[in-house]
């Protein structure tokens, strides 16, 4: 069997979701599993109706949950012109109600909790998934009843009976000739509370279901062809990629490449199995292949990009010929649960990266209680990925030539050698994307 997932803009209106059903049935005899995103926009819509209803704004909020059941449903009219299934009509009917109650409830409490988000925010896959499976004729399945996950709302993590429930529930409705669909990003606790696995969690649930059920490739069908050398919105000369390792996926999803969601690797590398990225309105196209090995012998693959960091350099003179001083430090982020990014010491100082929206009040309280802490705002983050990065001599040369007059704040290499990242203003981080990839990629080093 194989999984094939499509993002929100492979099904944003009728004529998407047409060619969506086409790309499956011209898949049929290789048993897929589809697995979709909410329609392109929907999350953020869903977020934001929530949002409003939390300040008070029913009336707003239920604006855009009329606006959003609109659009749906002219998406199946188009879809299906000879009239909408009576079944569909309830089952759009019965999410629109269970919108509709989930908002009037927050705007009653004036509470959004990350609970009461997943169960908004599962409307949209739950919504896009109805409408597939009517009109391309797929076996509708719950995700919730399948991925049961830990009850981390927002960022929810699969249980480990994931494969056991595949074979029990997903596997026994699989086979050539059918199509089965279902939601990507949402799955629930076993006790039955919607979860979600994060914004771009869809990628994440292909691999989980594609890992679990032994799938010969994992596709993810998204607008591009593949994973390109650079964000194309900034680099115009990105080009796709058609090989690349699984370390080198999962640093570029990592440090920002956003066609990947930076967990979608790990259950594939697990088993072994490929992941292919695809466009899903040139299926004839380039596209990228990931698997664990990679030998293309090329030093620079890909630059990635992520911000607004914060740099923290924590500085204490009793660092000095000092054991422990580390584990102090990070015993303070470890606390607070602050995840650090980027790491980089001096005799006296350590400069770290961590997410721009971390909270660093307490935190930062604490550290004082033993060293000086500089804090930075407003930066980001740039990364050179190759596998043979490493092992390329002139390389950090030519890099920081094409920099130029950007200025590189941070330095760090990542552990596995595959990495080379630089701090920069926010506001730079484009330029220094731009010219990393005229100097590295364009300029023939790749
Ligand atoms: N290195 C990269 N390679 C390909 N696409 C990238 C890269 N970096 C950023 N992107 C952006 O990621 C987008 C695809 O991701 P996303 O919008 O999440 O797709 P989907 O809705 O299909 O999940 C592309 O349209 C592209 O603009
Ligand atoms: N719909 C969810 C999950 C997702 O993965 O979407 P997409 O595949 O369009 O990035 C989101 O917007 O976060």
């Amino acid at each position: 069997m194989i999984v094939m997932k499509f993002g929100g803009t492979s099904v944003q209106d009728a004529s998407a979701m047409r060619e969506v059903a086409a790309l499956a049935r011209a898949a049929a005899d290789r048993a897929p599993l589809i697995v979709l995103s909410a329609t392109a926009r929907t999350t953020d819509a869903l977020f934001e109706a929530a949002t409003r209803a939390e300040q008070g704004d029913l009336a707003g909020a239920l604006e855009l949950h009329a606006a959003l059941l609109d659009r749906h449903r002219g998406i199946a009219q188009d879809l299906l012109p000879a009239g909408v299934p009576a079944s569909l009509q309830a089952a759009l009917d019965d999410l629109g109600r269970e919108l509709d109650l989930l908002l009037r409830g927050v705007a009653l409490l004036r509470e959004l909790s990350p609970r009461s988000m997943d169960a908004i925010a599962s409307l949209g896959e739950r919504l896009s998934t109805r409408i597939f499976a009517a009109f391309a004729g797929a076996a509708w399945v719950d995700a919730r009843t399948v991925l049961h996950t830990d009850a981390v709302f927002g960022c929810a993590r699969p249980l480990p009976d994931l494969e056991a429930r595949c074979a029990e529930l997903l596997a026994p409705q699989l086979g050539p000739g059918r199509i089965v669909v279902t939601q990507g990003y949402i799955g629930a606790t076993p006790q039955g509370l919607t979860t979600t696995l994060g914004r771009g969690g869809s990628d994440f649930s292909a691999a989980l279901f594609g890992a679990a059920l032994g799938a010969e490739d994992i596709q993810i069908w998204t607008d591009v062809e593949g994973v390109l050398t650079a964000d194309p919105r900034i680099v115009t000369a990105a080009q796709p990629i058609a090989e690349l390792g699984f370390a080198e996926a999962a640093e570029l999803a990592a440090f920002g490449a956003k066609v990947l969601h930076p967990a979608t690797i790990q259950p594939a590398v697990e088993k072994g199995i490929p992941v292919t990225v695809r466009h899903a309105r040139r299926p004839q196209g380039r596209f990228t292949t990931i698997t664990a090995e990679v030998r293309t012998g090329r030093p620079v693959t890909a630059l990635a990009h992520r911000g607004p960091v914060s740099v923290l350099t924590v500085a204490s003179a009793r660092m000095l010929n000092q054991s422990g001083f580390l584990a102090k430090l990070f015993d303070v982020f470890a606390r607070h649960k602050v995840s650090v990014d980027l790491i980089s010491t001096a005799e006296v100082s350590v400069s770290l990266t961590v997410e721009g929206d971390a909270p660093l009040g307490p935190l930062v309280a604490d550290l004082e209680t033993f060293a000086t802490v500089g804090i930075a705002t407003g930066r980001a983050i740039v990364a050179v990925v190759g596998e043979r990065l490493k092992h390329t001599a002139g390389i950090t040369g030519l890099a920081f030539g094409a920099l130029r007059d950007v200025n590189v704040e941070m330095i760090s290499m990542g552990a596995n050698e595959i990495n080379l990242s630089i701090v920069v203003r926010q506001e730079d981080a484009k330029e220094a994307v731009k010219r990393l990839h005229g100097a590295l990629i364009e300029g023939g080093l790749a």
